[in-house]
């Protein structure tokens, strides 16, 4: 038979977490509260996403770090409660889901399921099913593919994002490339339409930004580590790149800003429509690559040499 390193325990405050590990000692955990990845460590043991160091994993309340799903809802663009309520859930691990053609074909996976609940219903009058795939690949990427099928008889729009915390050195050590002259919505003032001039982004204050169909891939170089964090999407438009810096937040330890940056794969500024009966997908795959910058972090106008 074949090997699924699957492991299911108890994680904080006995919340029902999955620990899924490659062959090569990779590895991730998602808690079902959530559907949410809270941890993804390559072959050293090195974590790669950030967890707030006052989360709080005490449902309702959205657990601080790893990768939140934002859905049906985006932020506060629409009535629901800010980012929608999939991250309030409990989600299902789903056994035999409809087959998904694996890029890898990694046995290092698992599928969990979101359905609609009668609750749900009355705040989002939409019967749907929410399918997760979360995958380590042969080359250590992990992949987030979400598939959002309708299962009610009318038509439905939802906006959405994937939120990863990325672990960085020092946010005063990175640059975010790849979003040079495109459109963003600064969240900041009432999301005003800018154009993005700067060739890179770097950060020395808070930053919420809403950027307008993006490329696929978007990469965080982070000149301490010498290594770029490659975030690819398939099926979203938008991306956002928020760091609080100053701004409080409740759940979030005072230093803790510091190590970490959101790239979020996001579908908002166009929602996306589903017919009955029919299934949206969208990938998010994360990837770590050395990288070498001849600029150093203080002339972040030059680019940087990435060794896929
Ligand atoms: O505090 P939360 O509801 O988890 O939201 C955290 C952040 O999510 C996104 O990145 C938004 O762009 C930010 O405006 C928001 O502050």
């Amino acid at each position: 038979t074949e090997h699924r390193p699957i492991e299911r325990t108890k994680g904080i405050n006995g919340l029902d977490k999955i620990i899924v590990r490659d062959h090569r000692g990779r590895s991730f955990e998602v808690y079902l509260y959530g559907g949410q990845v809270t941890s993804w460590k390559n072959e050293k043991g090195e974590e790669l996403l950030v967890m707030s160091s006052k989360a709080i994993f005490n449902p309702p309340t959205p657990i601080r770090g790893g990768i939140p799903i934002l859905f049906p809802q985006y932020s506060n663009t629409g009535p629901l409660p800010s980012h929608g309520f999939a991250r309030q859930r409990f989600w299902e691990v789903e056994a035999n889901p409809p087959p998904l053609p694996s890029k890898t074909s990694s046995h290092a996976f698992v599928d969990l399921i979101l359905r609609s609940s009668d609750d749900d219903l009355k705040i989002w009058p939409h019967k749907f099913e929410y399918r997760l795939r979360v995958e380590l690949g042969h080359d250590g990427d992990l992949t987030l593919t979400s598939r959002v099928k309708n299962s009610d008889t009318k038509p439905f729009n939802f906006t959405f994002a994937l939120h990863p915390y990325f672990a960085v050195s020092n946010i005063s050590e990175i640059q975010v490339e790849g979003l040079h002259k495109l459109d963003y919505l600064d969240q900041q003032k009432n999301r005003t339409r800018f154009t993005d001039h700067e060739k890179v982004i770097t950060f020395n204050a808070q930053l919420d930004r809403l950027y307008l169909s993006t490329p696929d891939n978007i990469r965080i170089v982070d000149h301490k580590k010498k290594k770029t964090i490659v975030v690819h999407k398939e099926g979203q438009v938008d991306s956002i790149v928020w760091n609080p810096w100053d701004k409080k937040v409740s759940d979030l330890g005072v230093d803790d800003f510091k190590r970490f940056v959101t790239v979020e794969s996001a579908a908002v500024e166009k929602p996306i429509t589903v017919n009955p009966g029919q299934e949206w997908k969208g990938i998010l795959q994360m990837y770590v690559i050395p990288s070498s910058c001849a600029s150093g972090k203080h002339d972040p106008k030059k680019s940087c040499i990435h060794h896929p």
